[in-house]
């Protein structure tokens, strides 16, 4: 059974893309099949996976939502690139957003994106959808498509009127479009273990939120290997693998697979006790 998680933030860098990445790439290592969906106009995390000229791909997710919309024919696998360390990528650019002005005036407009993982979905264990720094269309669309959301947070910054606002969003999406949405938690991102603030972030998180929440134990190091991987086109595994950055991230990889397992096992249980 696979599991489709966005990573979501409105908020501007705070590691979403670098976190699709190495919890993509983690997972592949684990053995897992992976399919990350760059859902971002941006195309960061078709950059960060080393093709580094997104606006210039033949197909990308745009190319299919729109054959979707019209109900033309697509072949599941159409425009899906294939990345070194293992895991697949459904490339994203400049064309997605034009498509979120579009999509307002589409029927199943915050539903073309779970359509389409729906025809792929089946091929992977994961599929991860790297979101747009808004609360836009497009997000909406991530979240009617997913089983889980992953909210990575800076550690400079306190996000409460932020949080607050997507939190709002997810539940809207959850009792309007789609009842199973979970959060898997909240992901600390950037800290910088030399200061105060980043732990100071972290302490307000966990109290402000850590009885509704699940805060990840694992917390991602301010690294500048970490910022060197996209125009790599790598992971942090392979472009700093004794790094603390790339233990950190097998740590999270490890949590994230734990969340996926008891949420197998759960399913498991109830399809034999129906
Ligand atoms: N652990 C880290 N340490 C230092 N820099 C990092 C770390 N993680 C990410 N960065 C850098 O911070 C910037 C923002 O990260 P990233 O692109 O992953 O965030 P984002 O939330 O996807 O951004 P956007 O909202 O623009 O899509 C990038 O330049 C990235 O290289």
């Amino acid at each position: 059974m696979s599991k489709v998680t966005a990573l979501a933030n409105q908020k501007g860098g705070t590691g979403k893309t670098t976190t699709t990445v190495n919890l993509g790439i983690g997972l592949a290592m684990q053995g897992k099949k992976v399919l990350l969906v760059d859902a971002d106009a941006q195309g960061n995390l078709t950059d960060s996976l080393g093709f580094h000229e997104p606006d210039n791909l033949p197909v990308s997710l745009a190319t299919v939502l729109t054959k979707s919309i019209l109900e033309e024919p697509y072949e599941p696998d159409e425009g899906i690139l294939h990345h070194a360390e293992g895991v697949d990528l459904m490339p994203g650019n400049i064309e997605l957003s034009a498509m979120e002005v579009s999509l307002v005036n589409t029927m199943s407009r915050e539903t073309v994106l779970r359509s389409y993982i729906n025809t792929i979905r089946d091929r992977y264990d994961y599929v991860l959808i790297d979101c747009m720094p808004s609360l836009g269309m497009m997000t909406i669309n991530a979240l009617a498509a997913a089983d889980s959301v992953i909210i990575p947070v800076q550690a400079h910054y306190l996000p409460a009127k932020g949080m607050t606002q997507l939190l709002q969003t997810i539940a809207r999406v959850r009792r309007q479009i789609n009842p199973k949405l979970t959060i898997d938690g909240v992901l600390v991102t950037m800290v910088d273990n030399r200061t105060n603030f980043a732990k100071d972030i972290s302490f307000i998180l966990r109290r402000d939120y850590g009885d509704k929440l699940r805060i990840f134990q694992t917390e991602i190091p301010l690294s500048i290997r970490a910022a060197e991987t996209s125009a790599k086109g790598k992971s942090i595994y392979a472009h700093d693998p004794h790094g603390l950055a790339a233990k950190a991230y097998e740590a999270f990889t490890k949590e994230v697979q734990d969340i996926g397992e008891k949420r197998r096992a759960k399913q498991h249980k109830a399809d034999l006790s129906r």
